[in-house]
């Protein structure tokens, strides 16, 4: 069987007395799609943090490829090829679109903010911001400022500025929150076409999303996955409508 893109054993994380991660095992396989659900406080957004380094776990492992990343600075567990977004939008407003994406970029490849003013000689690095922001439909907004984009565009920009270092598992945090019905299928839109050939771990609360975009679905519930599987095992799975969907939401063949 194939190594599992990202693997969590056992992996707990108190604050002061409070266990909020209370024993999380976690399978991400190799180019699924893989939605995390739960209710408001479950920890899901902590469970990104312990993932990607930005919290130190408590106790457990996390292996990203097979390699063991428990504990490792952020920055390593980037270059190692996992990226994520955040549930609060995280872009330079002041910055314009295109700068965004190559500051994104230049970081990635390592180069020092003090030789931003050599930046415009570097072509091939321009080229590839240019071609980021053409997957990530903002081409024409390019030299525009960050701040004065939509809220769904900067969305979008974040998600730019996270696939913009080429990792192979991209994890989004509420992608589509407080976003319009139509801002969202367009958002879905994007997140399937630039994880195409990626790992992605997401968390969102908009339940057509998660069976829209899903292979797989886990459900996280006091610190502790209760259920994984396809959207309808999921969906028609009783402890998961009991903790979180409704028994009267879901609509079941099963
Ligand atoms: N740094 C911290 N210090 C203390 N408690 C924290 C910290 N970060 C998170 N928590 C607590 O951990 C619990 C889980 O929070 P978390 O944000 O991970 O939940 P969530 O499932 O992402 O919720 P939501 O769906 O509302 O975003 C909450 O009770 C929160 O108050």
């Amino acid at each position: 069987m194939a190594t599992a893109a990202l693997k969590l054993d056992n992996v707990k994380k108190n604050f002061g007395d409070s266990q909020i991660i209370t024993g999380l095992d976690l399978e991400v396989l190799q180019g699924e799609r893989h939605a995390i659900i739960g209710p408001n406080g479950a920890g899901k957004s902590t469970m990104f943090h312990l993932i990607s380094g930005l919290y130190e776990v408590s106790s457990g492992k996390i292996a990203l490829n097979g390699r063991n990343i428990t504990n490792m600075a952020p920055h390593k567990i980037n270059r190692l090829g996992l990226a994520r977004s955040f549930q609060i939008t995280n872009i330079f407003p002041n910055m314009t679109v295109f700068q965004n994406v190559r500051c994104a970029l230049l970081w990635t490849k390592g180069y020092k903010y003090s030789i931003w003013h050599l930046c415009d000689r570097l072509k091939k690095v321009n080229a590839q911001a240019h071609e980021i922001l053409e997957r990530i439909k903002l081409s024409s907004m390019a030299n525009e400022k960050a701040a004065v984009l939509s809220y769904a565009d900067q969305r979008a920009l974040e998600i730019g500025i996270t696939i913009a270092c080429g990792a192979d598992i991209i994890m989004l945090d509420e992608p589509t929150a407080g976003m319009s019905n139509q801002e969202t299928t367009q958002a879905v839109a994007l997140i399937k076409s630039v994880t195409e050939g990626k790992t992605l771990l997401i968390v969102e609360h908009d339940m057509g999303v998660v069976f829209d975009l899903a292979d797989r679905i886990s459900v996280l519930v006091y610190g502790k996955i209760i259920a994984t599987g396809t959207p309808d095992e999921v969906r028609c799975d009783p402890k998961v409508q009991e903790a979180y969907l409704g028994k009267e939401a879901v609509e079941c063949s099963a």
